[in-house]
Parts: C-alpha cells; structure tokens; sequence
C-alpha cells in the first residue's frame, strides 16, 4: 500500500496555466508514475497546457476540448478518451466560473442568469462529467473536486460562487453515495486561497490571502503543489476507504471563526 500511481490514467480537467491548482495536481500525479489525460475549455487553452506538459517525466500525455457546458461535448470527449485510452483510474475535476461582477458587493445582487450559470458550471458540470466518466473506470475509481470555504460559510465578495460551493459540496456526496457500488470514490479538496488567473476574478482577493497568512493556526499561505499532494492521496490506495469526504488544505483557517 503506497502513493505510486504507476500504470494507472487520470484526467485532469481546468489546466489554463502554470499557477493552475489543476497544474499542482497533474505535477504530483507525473511525480507518481501517472499517464495524465488534460480536458481544456477552448482551444485557446490547448497549446499553453501541451507546452506545460512537455514539462512533466510522463511523455504519454493526451489533450482533449471539453466545453462543460455541452453535454454533446462531454459524451464526444469521453468516447474518444475511452477509445484512445481505455480504462481511466480517476478524474480531477477543477472547474468554476461565475460572472465577476457578481463576485463584489452585495451577493443580493445576483440575478437569476448569474445564478445559473455559475451552477452549471461550478456545480452540475460535475455529475454531468461523471455521467460519461464513469463508464470508462472499470477497476474502480477515484474523484476529486475543488471547492471552498465560502460554500461553508459567508467569505466576503465569494458571493454567488459560495451557493455553487455548497451545490458541488452536496453534489460529492451524492455522488460518492450513487458510485461507491462501482467502487468509485468521490472526494473534495477545499483549498485555502492561491493566486490563480481564476482569484483575479474575486473582489479584494489580496486582502484575503493577507488575512489568512496572519490568523490560519499554520500563519501561511497553502500552494499548487499542497493542494497536489492532498489530491495524490486521494487518487492513492492509501484512501481506499474515504469517500464523500472534503478535506480542508488551508492552514487550518476553517477551524477559527
Ligand atoms: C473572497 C474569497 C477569497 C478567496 C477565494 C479563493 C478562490 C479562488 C478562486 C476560485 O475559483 C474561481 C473560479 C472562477 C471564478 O469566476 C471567475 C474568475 C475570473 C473571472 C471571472 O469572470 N469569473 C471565481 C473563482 C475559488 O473558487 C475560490
């Protein structure tokens, strides 16, 4: 029982670039022994993730469009992951979007679009994703999601991608209950802030990383390369009995009010 993934397949959705936390995750994977399978959202996003994975010790890297808006789109991406890969050993799902002007002020302002959209994206994209993935992990499984404390609890500005949160947080365990049958295991990860293209989107986001480098129990920021690790354990045997669990990799910040 260890932390090698060697001879098994994962895919890694969400890599837009280097400061990813999909990046942290596909680096500890390759560290593992991994053969790493990239979803992107647009071609835009193609070349600076196959550039990226020129980088890692696996060269056996595919690359596939996958809009989680089309349910088209996942049911193509899937079949041809099935046909070119076979059997799959897990997913990393990190995915989110909600427009920016609802990520300021008062979360009353959402409007029923906003709403929705930040839903579908941040939330239902997850099962509609394992709807397809699930057929292709035959030895079983294991899935990882990325959430926040904002879903938890009211995180200033997080606004109406805390409701999407607690929709996905919900949604694991849903999920975990529904697949655990096939053997497949559905976990969260809920990272401390990191310095994302994505937080660029959030009100003050600077101010809360500050708070939380001054308050979390461990006085420090948490990096790609945590969030990684906690996702490799996850993917590993060593978790074979946790499912519809999240763990929290935030310098212990959830615990203080
Ligand atoms: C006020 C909260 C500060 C800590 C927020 C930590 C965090 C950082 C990034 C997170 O991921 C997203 C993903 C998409 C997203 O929506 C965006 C991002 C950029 C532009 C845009 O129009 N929408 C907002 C946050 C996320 O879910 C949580």
């Amino acid at each position: 029982m260890d932390l090698t993934l060697k001879g098994r397949t994962y895919v890694v959705m969400g890599v837009a670039n280097k400061r990813s936390i999909a990046w942290g995750i596909a680096q500890a994977l390759d560290k593992a022994g991994a053969r790493l399978i990239f979803t992107y959202n647009n071609e835009r996003f193609r070349e600076p993730v196959e550039k990226l994975a020129e980088t890692l010790e696996g060269k056996e890297s595919l690359f596939y469009p996958c809009d989680v808006t089309s349910d088209e789109e996942i049911a193509a991406t899937f079949a041809k992951i099935k046909e070119d890969a076979g059997v799959i050993h897990g997913l990393a799902h990190c995915i989110a979007f909600a427009k920016k002007d609802e990520l300021d002020g008062d979360y009353m302002n959402t409007t029923r679009d906003g709403f929705l959209l930040a839903q579908n994206i941040s939330a239902y994209s997850l099962t509609a994703v394992l709807k397809e993935a699930k057929s292709l992990m035959t030895d079983g499984g294991s899935v990882v999601t990325m959430t926040y404390l904002g879903g938890e609890r009211v995180v200033k500005n997080y606004n109406v991608m805390g409701v999407a949160k607690a929709s996905l947080d919900a949604s694991v365990k849903y999920l975990a209950n529904d697949l655990g049958k096939d053997n497949i295991r559905v976990n969260g990860i809920s990272a401390g802030p990191v310095r994302t293209l994505s937080a660029k989107g959030i009100a003050e986001f600077n101010s809360v990383l500050k708070v939380i480098e001054e308050k979390a129990p461990l006085r420090r920021s948490i990096s790609p390369e945590d969030v990684g690790n906690t996702a490799l354990f996850l993917f590993s045997d060593l978790a074979k009995n946790i499912t519809g669990e999240t763990i929290h990799v935030d310098a212990g910040f959830n615990i203080i009010s």
